[in-house]
């Protein structure tokens, strides 16, 4: 944990100052206000090309400013931004062709077909995907002749994913891409998303879905209130909470275990790197006091625990300005 005073905690390396070189994403001191609400406020993101990326953060947070940003789509107050080594506001169509952005609501045309709408956005690139293959990639297959307006939220989704990949992008953004999902779309959007990254593209995902992130996320940082407050890998940010969650229950409820502590549910928990030396001490109090240690627990915090514990209050309120104007750079 850092002890400096800092809220960031790094454990994935990418706080000093990594060469731009296999990276898709560096973003060094972006900060970003509206009127009087600072909504980013000096953050730091380095992308590794080709690894799933999640963002994580409560509602305010700063995530989709910060997308915005990295996609070209707003303009920023300060800070360094290179995405596929160029400066996102000084970026050409060249560029914007390289990248791909399925945001939470597409404008699409209600009355054209799956099939007419994919065919449409490939005459914009200059070596589409095969429309069979797009339809086939994202579960659409069934769906070509379908009119957008008539797609369940769902299948619109899935379209929306498919209208990012008609041009091969190198770079993907995905806010939010399985809200609304069944399990099995979402399974398959998942298998999608590794597949994309198997084949080379970089993924930066924006999710609430922690599920999500811990399956697919090879590295995730955490915004709060505009500022990253832990990145790393889902597994090394246990480290922020002691490696390992130790629970436990006790048959008599006047006596006191020597270590942990109790929740509202009357069950005992710590946290600690190395289990084994509390463990000891737990299991020597319990035979000497004849206490029965019921479902007795050693394991490492989910990615929930943490995500809790790192954004602590936030995560009770929406921190949504009530005022949102609309504003867009370009
Ligand atoms: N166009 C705008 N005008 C004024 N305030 C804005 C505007 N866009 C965002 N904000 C404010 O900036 C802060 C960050 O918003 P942002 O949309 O980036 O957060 P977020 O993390 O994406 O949230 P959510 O998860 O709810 O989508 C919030 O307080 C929001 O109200």
């Amino acid at each position: 944990m850092d002890t400096t005073g800092s809220p960031t905690v790094s454990v994935g390396g990418t706080q000093t100052s990594p060469s731009t070189a296999g990276l898709a994403v560096l973003v060094r001191g972006l900060e970003r206000s509206y009127g009087d609400v600072k909504a980013v406020r000096g953050v730091d993101l380095a992308v590794v090309r080709g690894e799933v990326f999640a963002f994580l953060g409560p509602n305010g947070a700063g995530k989709t400013t910060t997308v915005e940003i990295l996609a070209g789509y707003r303009h920023r107050d300060a800070g360094k931004v290179s995405v596929l080594g160029v400066d996102p506001a000084r970026a050409d169509r060249a560029w914007r062709a390289r990248i791909g952005i399925v945001c939470q609501e597409t404008a699409l045309d209600e009355y054209l077909t799956v099939g007419e709408t994919l065919s449409m956005f490939a005459r914009y690139y200059p070596s589409p995907r095969p429309l069979g293959e797009l339809l086939a990639m994202c579960g659409l297959s069934d769906l070509a002749k379908r009119r957008v307006g008539v797609l369940s939220g769902g299948q619109r989704r899935r379209l929306d994913v498919a209208v990012t990949l008609v041009g091969r992008p190198e770079l993907l953004f995905l806010d939010e891409p399985t809200t609304g999902f069944d399990v099995a779309a979402r399974r398959a959007a998942w298998d999608l998303i590794r597949q994309l990254r198997d084949a080379g593209t970089t993924i930066f995902l924006t999710t609430h879905n922690l599920e999500e992130a811990e399956a697919l996320a090879d590295r995730v940082a955490v915004i709060v209130g505009g500022r990253i407050v832990g990145e790393g890998k889902p597994s090394e940010l246990a480290t922020l909470m002691g490696r390992y969650r130790i629970s436990f229950t006790i048959d008599r409820p006047g006596e006191t275990p020597p270590v942990g502590h109790p929740d509202a549910d009357g069950r005992w928990s710590l946290a600690a790197e190395d289990p084994r030396e509390p463990l000891k001490c737990l299991v020597d109090w319990a035979l000497a006091a004849g206490v029965e240690l019921a479902d007795l627990e050693v394991r490492r915090p989910t990615l929930e625990e943490i995500y809790l514990t790192l954004t602590g209050a936030a995560t009770a309120g929406d921190q949504r300005s009530p005022a949102r104007a609309e504003e867009h750079a370009s």
